[in-house]
């Protein structure tokens, strides 16, 4: 005799089946039961509290930039009863699960190890990069496994003590080469930024965090044609794939365009079906162009109804 199977329902099931039953109560309902049910979020509960807490946070900074404090009060209690910063990055921990794509900083490493092989010299190797990690989540990630970096992590909302709480746009600009950095890594960070004109601040403020004299034995790598030095100092930045090619407002063209104002070229591009990883290196001075502002309006570069509406905007 067959038994019949007892139906168990997955993590999350019920979060989402609320989920699509909401009305006025929102989407608190989806995270109270989440936070109360599960300690690891299933993909779909996962990508859902991402999305609504980016609209939280998009709708938060459009209060705060009209004064409108009785909102600005409002949408924060409700990213609160949504579990705030804590669920959300909870959720981009699930998300860094190598089911669904893995740690981003993996894609950093392997550009970086390849260019080592491929190096005549391998003295530049023996000392450890600095590396500003913007938006860390976990001080064990691919980068700080590999001992190639010296690692300096910070995040909005710090969950291990090796990662400092401290906002990128508040960290002091440096003033020696001894405050300044190799590498930073913005990995989908940038999207989480809410307005267009706040993320080309936040781009714009890297170039001031990379130092640009010369590494131990570069110049000597430089004249042998090395491939390590190439990359340096540079900006490791992953966004959502959708971001930049399905965006109305932004494509790799003008993303180009953009970071070329800022004294960036692109050295290493890689696409995968969810997210894209790009390595910009920094060829200008410790400032920008102050060409930016050729890109402080929208442009549709991409028009259709499928679009979204991601965009970065230079004042
Ligand atoms: C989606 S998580 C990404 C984490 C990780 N870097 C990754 O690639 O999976 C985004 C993180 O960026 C942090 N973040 C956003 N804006 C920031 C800022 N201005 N300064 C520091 N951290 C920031 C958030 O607190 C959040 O933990």
């Amino acid at each position: 005799m067959t038994r019949a199977k007892k139906k168990t329902k997955k993590p999350g099931s019920i979060l989402l089946s609320r989920h699509r039953g909401l009305r006025a109560d929102g989407p608190s309902v989806v995270a109270s039961r989440a936070l109360s049910n599960t300690s690891s979020l299933s993909s779909k509960v996962g990508r859902t509290l991402i999305r609504n807490h980016h609209t939280l946070q998009k709708r938060l900074s459009q209060a705060l930039s009209k004064n409108d404090t009785e909102s600005a009060n409002s949408i924060r209690a409700e990213i609160e009863a949504n579990g705030g910063i804590e669920r959300y990055q909870q959720a981009s921990v699930c998300g860094q699960d190598s089911q669904r794509g893995g740690d981003s900083s993996k894609v950093l490493i392997d550009w970086l190890r390849e260019a080592i092989r491929s190096s005549p010299n391998k003295k530049i190797t023996n000392k450890r990069l600095p590396l500003l990690e913007v938006g860390a989540l976990s001080p064990d990630n691919a980068c700080s496994r590999s001992n190639l970096f010296d690692v300096t992590r910070i995040d909005l909302n710090s969950r291990n003590p090796s990662i400092e709480t401290q906002d990128f746009m508040d960290r002091p600009i440096p003033t020696t080469d001894g405050e300044r950095f190799e590498i930073i890594s913005l990995s989908l960070v940038l999207n989480y930024v809410s307005l267009p004109a706040a993320r080309g601040e936040m781009l714009e403020r890297t170039t001031e965090f990379l130092r640009h004299t010369s590494l131990e034995g570069e110049e000597e790598e430089q004249q042998q044609g090395s491939r390590v030095t190439e990359l340096f100092p540079s900006l490791f930045l992953v966004l959502p794939a959708p971001c930049v090619t399905n965006s109305r407002y932004l494509d790799e063209k003008r993303l180009e365009e953009m970071m070329g104002n800022l004294g960036y070229r692109l050295a290493r591009r890689k696409h995968s079906a969810k997210l894209i990883y790009q390595l910009w290196q920094h060829v200008g001075k410790i400032q920008s162009s102050g060409r930016q502002r050729e890109f402080s309006k929208k442009e549709e570069v991409n028009p259709g109804r499928t679009r979204n509406n991601f965009a970065i905007l230079f004042r």
